[in-house]
């Protein structure tokens, strides 16, 4: 999108106009805004243009004590009275549930209930027997265990859902770029306040309702049903800025009129808040299965039940009621057990576990699904700058024209060449400059960070001068698609207007007829020169280099009317710059690792086919040896090109695509699903959103990516780097072989007491381990069980010559786990009943039998953990 800023009437950069004439004469004395919240909510939502005019955007700033350059003053006690008068940027939440909550959830549970009724009536009876003074022991101790049980129970649960509210709480804040005081800072968009000035760039995300002072933008709104729609911002037409909108081009700077629920996002944010966090697949599958195994459980139960009644032969209404209720409560106890509730609560509390190391790594979880997915991913896509390689670039080759220019002979180089190109560097970009001017620090992508860099470096520029005599009059953003970005600038003291384009250089060549000798000569472009020059590119690639070449035109006044368009045709090349990008240091380690456990990793990257194979060989994506570079490397064009049969065809050998433009990436997560392989995808740009969207797992970049990459993400890793996402394969496998150890420790100990209570209830007439024991038991295994198992570290061994996991055989959990299973309940149950039976025989146990059975059981399940 070409963005004229020529057309718009500049503001003047001090407002001075005092609209309500409410001078502070005393310091300490906060002077009150006088215009409401309501007021400046209603401007701009609905976009009222009638209600804007009035105001008038230059008096409004005036009227929020901003300045149209320099942002609020934003000292402490300015941010106070802001927040006072206007609100601060924050949502009300819901109350977070309460430990009640979760006490009365525990007591709803049918087993619960049942038990304290059990309880109550057995303190009845024992009272109505033996007199309170005796009587009263057994129930109350019953009554005192179930509440036991349920406090436990509930802790847990409500330690877990403290630590998700936690994490929503940082999913919500993101950091934004305003000014205050003159200089650009972030601040977390929890801390914007009405009267800041936002800069936005593509892919950033509104924090506030506002209204845009310069530039433009296209941006990314939701509709009341959720849908979204493209609108476009500008400052002469309608300039209203919506919060929780997403940037998807141009760039320019809003004054924030309205904050935190004074905005629509404000509602939007707490209807999210609203919804429960859904449960994650595996949770899904094992309370099915836990209440698939407690309707069993209930059968059993009823037979047991009838057994121990028709055996007791009791006559008497009144025992024969008491009866009952002590073999109800055992029979209920039974059911409690082998309902394994345990599965789905070591799931939660595995996943809650994993979050909180993934952090202490760096890495923040926002879907916890995704924790579990990871763990079966098979194929991992990524970027190359920054994951694979460290951030930061370094310029190694300057080319001008077609000639090699060192560090050191710079002085040769005649005529204005060097000089258009310094412009051209800093003219055209997006960065800004943060701090001092003395010290300048380019805040951008690491591209454009070491351009700037490399241009402030050279003797004859000065940045301030080249703005000052420079007016930009419009612009067209890079982004991963176009892979070029070009200005139109108006240069005050030659009264010239120049185009500058810089992007990647086969475009940037084609555009070209001419081009820049040593001499500083323009000379015509030949045949000859034009394979020359692209034998120079080619060559900069193979040497691992990412190429971006630079090229500009005067452009000739037509009667005063400059077109708004940039121009593409007939420029002159200026030179080419390579930039350097080394390894991350153990990147090749952690690739190899992923081969050996199956998981493939494709590198996507925007760059040059040589400088992808030179790069993915050092990384060890790329065998040397082994690969063919035909089959294993594709470029984007043609990947895009392929029908769908060849893409799924050639997809399984593929191990690096070149040149790709976001697209690529989408085809890719669509071919991985179709073929059942499931993907991680790590993605930086806001075009790569939709893409992480779809991805079985997106991963989004902390420091480089953008915010509408973060919000489409399920994870973010903060350190960018790629060793991140193997250790995150490594955790997600874990949390598989966690679970997998705590279904069979659980099933084990249900299985196998649920056994010794029904052949001790059908011979004996009698269940060895009562309710209350087994309620224990079940506390222990359920609980404790579950979190014991939840904090086992991963080991190395998860990745080694393993494959991925995969969740239908987990849940089958192999043969191997059933005979396992099998030989370990039959042992158990083998040793417990020779205790029960013939105990006071064979070990001469005169105690009582019942209780050291129980003590035996619970060491065997303790041990089994
Ligand atoms: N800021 C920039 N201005 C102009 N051209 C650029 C800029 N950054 C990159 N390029 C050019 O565009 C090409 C693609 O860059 P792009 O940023 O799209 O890659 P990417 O998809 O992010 O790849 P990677 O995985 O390596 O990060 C580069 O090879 C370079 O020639
Ligand atoms: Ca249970």
């Amino acid at each position: 999108m070409a963005t004229n800023l020529s057309t718009l009437s500049p503001p003047p950069a001090h407002a001075v106009l005092d609209v309500h004439g409410n001078a502070a004469e005393d310091e300490n004395q906060v002077p009150p805004f006088n215009i409401s919240p309501k007021t400046l909510a209603e401007m701009v939502n609905p976009k009222n243009l009638e209600s804007l005019n009035r105001e008038g955007v230059v008096q409004l700033t005036a009227a929020l004590q901003s300045d149209l350059s320099n942002g609020i003053s934003g000292n402490e006690d300015d941010l106070l009275k802001r927040t006072q008068h206007f609100g601060s940027n924050k949502y009300k939440r819901l109350p977070t549930k309460n430990f009640l909550f979760f006490v009365l959830e525990a007591l709803k549970n049918m087993t619960s209930i049942v038990l304290f009724v059990c309880a109550l009536i057995s303190l009845g009876f024992g009272i109505y027997e033996h007199g309170l003074k005796h009587g009263w022991f057994d129930g109350v101790t019953n009554i005192v265990a179930v509440l036991f049980v349920v406090v436990v129970s509930a802790t847990s649960r409500f330690g877990f859902s403290k630590r998700l509210q936690q994490l929503s709480y940082e999913r919500a804040d993101f950091k934004v770029l305003v000014v205050r005081c003159g200089r650009q800072c972030e601040v977390p968009a929890s801390e914007v306040v009405v009267g800041d000035l936002v800069c936005l760039e593509v892919g950033d995300q509104l924090p506030a309702n506002g209204l845009l002072l310069k530039g433009s933008l296209k941006v990314e709104e939701f509709d009341v049903t959720g849908e979204s729609i493209t609108v476009e911002v500008t400052v002469g037409g309608k300039p209203f800025l919506l919060s929780g909108s997403k940037v998807t081009d141009g760039y320019g700077s809003m004054l924030v009129t309205s904050v935190g629920m004074n905005t629509d996002w404000g509602s939007t944010m707490r209807a999210m808040n609203r919804e429960p966090e859904p449960h994650t697949p595996l949770q899904v599958q094992f309370h099915s299965l836990a209440s698939q195994i407690g309707k069993v459980g209930l059968v059993v139960a009823m037979i047991v039940f009838l057994v121990l009644f028709f055996n007791s032969g009791e006559t008497k209404l009144f025992d024969m009621f008491k009866t009952i209720v002590i073999f109800i409560n055992s029979a209920v106890a039974v059911v409690e057990l082998a309902i394994p509730e345990g599965l789905p609560l070591a799931v939660t509390l595995t996943l809650s576990h994993f979050v909180q190391k993934m952090k202490q790594d760096k890495v923040m979880t926002r879907k916890l699904s995704a924790c579990e997915r990871m763990g079966e991913v098979a194929v991992i896509c990524t970027n190359k700058t920054g994951t694979l390689t460290v951030s930061e670039m370094k310029v190694a080759e300057f080319w001008l024209g077609k000639e090699s220019i060192l560090d050191d002979d710079d002085g040769s180089v005649k005529g204005k060449a060097l000089e258009l190109l310094n412009e051209g560097a800093i003219l055209n970009t997006s960065s800004f400059v943060r701090g001092l001017i003395s010290e300048p620090e380019f805040c951008s992508s690491p591209t454009e960070k070491q351009i700037i860099a490399w241009a402030v470096s050279k003797k004859c520029t000065r940045i301030s001068e080249i703005k000052r005599n420079c007016e930009v009059i419009c612009v067209e953003a890079f982004d991963s698609e176009k892979k070029r970005s070009g200005v139109l600038i108006r240069k005050r003291k030659e009264k010239e207007i120049h185009t500058h384009w810089k992007g990647a250089p086969e475009l940037i060549l084609a555009m070209c007829s001419h081009f820049y000798d040593r001499n500083g000569e323009v000379k015509f472009m030949t045949d000859e020169d034009r394979k020359q020059l692209e034998d120079i590119i080619t060559g900069m690639a193979k040497r691992g280099l990412r190429c971006i070449s630079f090229a500009h035109k005067r452009v000739i006044e037509d009667s005063g009317q400059v077109c708004s368009n940039l121009e593409e045709n007939e420029l002159i090349l200026l030179g080419f710059l390579g930039l350097d990008n080394q390894c991350r240091e153990g990147v090749g380690e952690a690739v190899k690792l992923c081969e050996a456990a199956g998981v493939k990793v494709i590198m996507v990257t925007g760059d040059h086919v040589h400088t992808a194979i030179a790069v993915a060989t050092q990384c060890g994506v790329l065998n040397p040896q082994e690969d063919q570079y035909d089959r294993v490397v594709v470029d984007g064009a043609k990947f895009r090109s392929y029908s769908e049969r060849e893409r799924m065809e050639k997809i399984s050998g593929i191990k690096v695509i070149a040149r790709s433009s976001p697209d690529d990436k989408r085809l890719l997560v669509k071919s991985m699903k179709q073929r059942h392989s499931p993907m991680a995808l790590v993605g930086h740009g806001a075009l790569d959103a939709s893409a992480l969207h779809e991805a079985d797992v997106g991963i989004a970049k902390g420091i480089h990516g953008s915010e509408v990459a973060k919000e489409s993400s399920d994870m973010i890793i903060l350190d960018d780097s790629f060793l991140s996402v193997v250790n995150i394969v490594r955790r997600g496998r874990s949390v598989y072989n966690n679970i997998g150890k705590f279904i069979q420790f659980q099933l084990t100990v249900n299985v196998a007491a649920f056994v010794l209570n029904f052949i001790a209830a059908v011979s004996f007439g009698q269940v060895p381990l009562s309710a209350i024991q087994l309620l224990w038991v079940n506390v222990i295994v359920d609980t404790l069980g579950a979190v014991a198992l939840a904090r086992e570290p991963p080991s190395d061994d998860l990745m080694l010559s393993r494959p991925p996991v995969n969740q239908c055989e987990l849940l089958m959990v192999g043969t191997l786990m059933w005979t396992n299973l099998a030989a370990e309940v039959l042992y158990q149950v083998t040793a417990l009943l020779t205790l029960l039976f013939k105990g006071t025989s064979v070990f001469g146990l005169t105690e009582n039998v019942t209780h050291s059975t129980l003590s035996s059981f619970v060491k065997f399940s303790i041990w089994l953990t």
